[in-house]
């Protein structure tokens, strides 16, 4: 196992009170990552892909095999680059782990995905309570070469720089945003519901449970509902909310917010498993198994 992090302080951000590394960018240590590091990502990378076909939004394999990302050994956040500055201009840079909020913004707004350059533990292999490598460069990383989806990526990052602007609860409808789309979105393809978030992708058992299981919610894409949706750190999301495609993401976010956070500041948020009235629901959950609390 390479060198672990150096933690440097607690913060609580929407993954509650973690540790948040140095701001700085860090080389990635390739040629100091283990066998078992490799053996990690291997594993990992191997079952999830086996796992994905037919679950995975079509652009998500499609674009991890066109970028060359491979079972074999960890990828060369280097080599990745090479084949994303040739298609959406992002470019992938090795940071300790979770960065304050508005370092995190300003690096999507400069088309800069963070991942995170360590990768966890055999120990750790279902489950750990921040983003590793595998999560941000198996989960994250290929859906940014599908222009539409990079372009609604760095428009995240402007909204989220102004939205620290303007203040917490903006901030807070603005995360509700990333998580129930960038992290746990589903998407309908094939006449059917597709993953495309990299919390679901980047996870085995998540993966199975957001299209199978009975017990969540899924409900269709709204901007101003899905802003007011609380959502769960710590367990299997109550609710998924399910695009038409990521030309609909781009164009329900594409307005300005201000209006819409100033219209959100006088409503009460929506409890995660909760289904709000005028949803369009797709599937209505049977709430099996849900914990009470805990919602963000
Ligand atoms: C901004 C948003 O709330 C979110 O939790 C951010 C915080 N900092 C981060 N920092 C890194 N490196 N990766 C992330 O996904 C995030 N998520
Ligand atoms: N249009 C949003 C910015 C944004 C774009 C895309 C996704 C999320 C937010 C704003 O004005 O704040
Ligand atoms: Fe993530």
């Amino acid at each position: 196992m390479a060198a672990t992090p150096k933690r440097v302080e607690h913060q609580l951000t929407d993954k509650g009170y973690v540790p948040v590394y140095a701001t700085g960018i860090v080389e990635q240590p390739w040629n100091d990552y283990s066998e078992t590091d490799h053996a990690v990502w291997a594993q990992l990378f191997a079952r999830q892909n086996e796992l994905l076909v037919g679950r995975a939004c079509d652009e998500f394999l499609a674009n991890q095999r066109r970028m060359g990302m491979t079972a074999e050994r960890i990828p060369k956040f280097s080599e990745l680059n090479a084949a994303l500055a040739r298609t959406t201009g992002w470019e992938i840079i090795g940071v300790e782990g979770l960065l304050p909020e508005l370092d995190f913004f300003e690096h999507l707004a400069n088309r800069r995905f963070p991942v995170t350059w360590w990768i966890r533990t055999p120990e750790q292999l279902d489950y750990l309570s921040e983003p590793d490598l595998f999560h941000d460069l198996y989960g994250h990383v290929p859906l940014l070469m599908e222009p539409v989806f990079a372009d609604y990526m760095a428009a995240y990052g402007r909204g989220g720089v102004k939205a620290h602007g303007i203040g917490p609860e903006a901030l807070t409808n603005l995360t509700r945003l990333y998580w129930y789309t960038v992290e746990f979105g589903l998407i309908r393809q094939h006449g059917d519901l597709r993953i495309y978030g990299a919390g679901v992708l980047s996870s085995k058992t998540e993966s199975i449970y957001s299209l199978e299981s009975a017990a969540p919610h899924r409900i269709g894409f709204d901007l101003e509902r899905v802003m007011r949706a609380q959502y769960r750190i710590d367990t299997f999301q109550k609710t998924y909310f399910v695009i038409d495609g990521f030309a609909e993401l781009m164009a329900a976010t594409e307005p300005d917010f201000t209006p819409i956070y100033a219209r959100l500041a006088g409503r009460p948020p929506i409890p995660a498993g909760e289904v709000g009235e005028g949803d369009a629901v797709i599937q209505r959950g049977t709430g099996e198994g849900f914990a009470e609390g805990g919602d963000v």
